[in-house]
């Protein structure tokens, strides 16, 4: 379904409540599956963490993860320990045309029992649960984090742990430390030294752990976005959010400080303010932070402003290519923007074109990201209602601080 979102003027003060992060929650569900005296508080409910929590129940053979990458990586892994169990997992088109390969051939080297039913190196997968009798594997760091992540969340059930040595230049480095803070939450041991990472084995956990996940920041972006768009003075609370966070877009606080907007902590709630007009041109490398590339560009170009982004080499494999689609779409609005396969150019701009349909490629973060700049002007977002992959109530939510969408 499209929705057209009138131009609007958001409320003065807001407050918004976000529910927790889809990557904590998928890995701490994972976890709870290997350790079930794991409590779960503020659980992420997006499209991705409730498939991940229904594949990790199942007892079907066939599991269909739509469109959850992370959910992908992080069961090939799971199903690859479960002794005696034969699972083919499977996903969308799209899912279907992400890599998997240097994942899969990281546990085909621990001793693990994985097929592929289609394409090599993609999902669909016939995977058929063993105990995996190595410990050390070297592979390929700079694809994506999510298959090294997978391979540390079943670590501690291996006999020996796992020595993981990380080749070339490391990517999203912010959620493999994620994924340590958490295993070192619930008690495991490991290391991260150069590139090499060990974590060693435990066989149970500290009895009723309850862990509280924190409100996803790659959600509270778009936030970012609006304060930004909006008039000095306005401010939006955003919970339950702390600033020693977990999650590497947290870096939120400072990309945003260079459009003027400040962000302050206090009991649980991160109240973002416009407080100047700032119009400079951005340039930043995103390797850390790569979800909020859609964002920051959409900001840029809704202030007008000329931006450099750098380090987005693992965007052209996520939901959709997100560079193509970033530079098909801003064109749409009458901007200007060049792309190579791991960066974008936004030329400066001075108006933004009115009602554009936006085509959101079955990407939450499409949907999402253009959607502040009906601050400016009359947008159209089509297919509006795959913002559920990770943010369910986010058009409720705009709706609740003064945007006017109708269907
Ligand atoms: O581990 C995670 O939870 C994620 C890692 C990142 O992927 P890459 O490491 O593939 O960049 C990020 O884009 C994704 O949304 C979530
Ligand atoms: C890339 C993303 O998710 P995943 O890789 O888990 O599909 C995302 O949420 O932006």
């Amino acid at each position: 379904m499209n929705l057209t979102l009138q131009k609007s003027t958001i409320q003065k003060q807001s407050v918004v409540n976000i529910t927790g992060s889809k990557s904590e929650s998928n890995r701490l569900l994972l976890l709870q599956a290997l350790f079930p005296n794991l409590t779960i508080e503020n659980i992420s409910n997006s499209d991705d963490s409730q498939l991940m929590a229904k594949a990790l129940k199942t007892e079907s053979v066939v599991i269909d993860i739509h469109h959850a990458g992370t959910a992908m990586r992080f069961l090939t892994a799971y199903f690859s320990i479960q002794e005696g169990r034969e699972v083919i997992l499977t996903g969308s088109d799209r899912m279907k045309e992400r890599p998997i390969k240097i994942l899969v051939e990281a546990l085909q080297s621990l001793g693990a029992h994985i097929e592929y039913l289609e394409n090599e190196g993609f999902p669909p997968l016939k995977i058929k649960g063993k105990k995996l009798s190595n410990n050390k594997v070297s592979l390929q760091a700079n694809v994506s984090s999510q298959y090294i992540s997978a391979l540390l969340l079943i670590a501690t059930k291996l006999e020996n742990g796992l020595k993981l040595t990380l080749e070339g230049e490391i990517t999203s480095v912010p959620y493999i430390n994620m994924t340590l803070s958490l295993l070192d939450e619930i008690g495991v041991e490991s290391s991260f030294n150069d590139n090499v990472i060990t974590v060693k084995p435990i066989s149970d956990i500290q009895s009723n752990k309850t862990l509280t996940v924190e409100s996803d920041w790659s959600s509270a972006s778009y936030y970012y976005s609006i304060v930004a768009l909006s008039p000095v003075g306005t401010e939006i609370a955003l919970s339950s959010y702390k600033n020693n966070s977990l999650q590497g877009d947290s870096v939120l606080v400072d990309i945003y400080e260079h459009f003027g907007v400040t962000s302050t902590f206090n009991n649980n709630t991160v109240t973002l303010i416009k407080e100047s007009s700032i119009l400079q041109p951005l340039s930043l490398n995103l390797q850390n932070a790569p979800d909020i590339a859609q964002t920051i560009a959409v900001t840029c170009f809704g202030l007008g402003i000329s931006c450099n982004l750098t380090g987005l080499h693992t965007l052209k494999i996520k939901e959709t290519d997100r560079l193509v689609a970033l530079k098909t779409e801003i064109e749409k609005l009458g901007g200007n923007i060049d792309i190579t396969d791991k960066s974008l150019h936004l030329h400066e701009s001075k108006s933004i074109k009115k009602s554009v349909p936006i085509a959101t490629y079955n990407d939450h973060r499409m949907a999402m990201a253009f959607a502040p700049l009906a601050l400016k002007n009359d947008i159209i977002i089509e297919h509006a209602y795959v913002v559920s992959k990770s943010y369910p109530t986010f058009w409720d939510d705009l709706i609740s601080i003064g945007f006017e969408i109708t269907q």
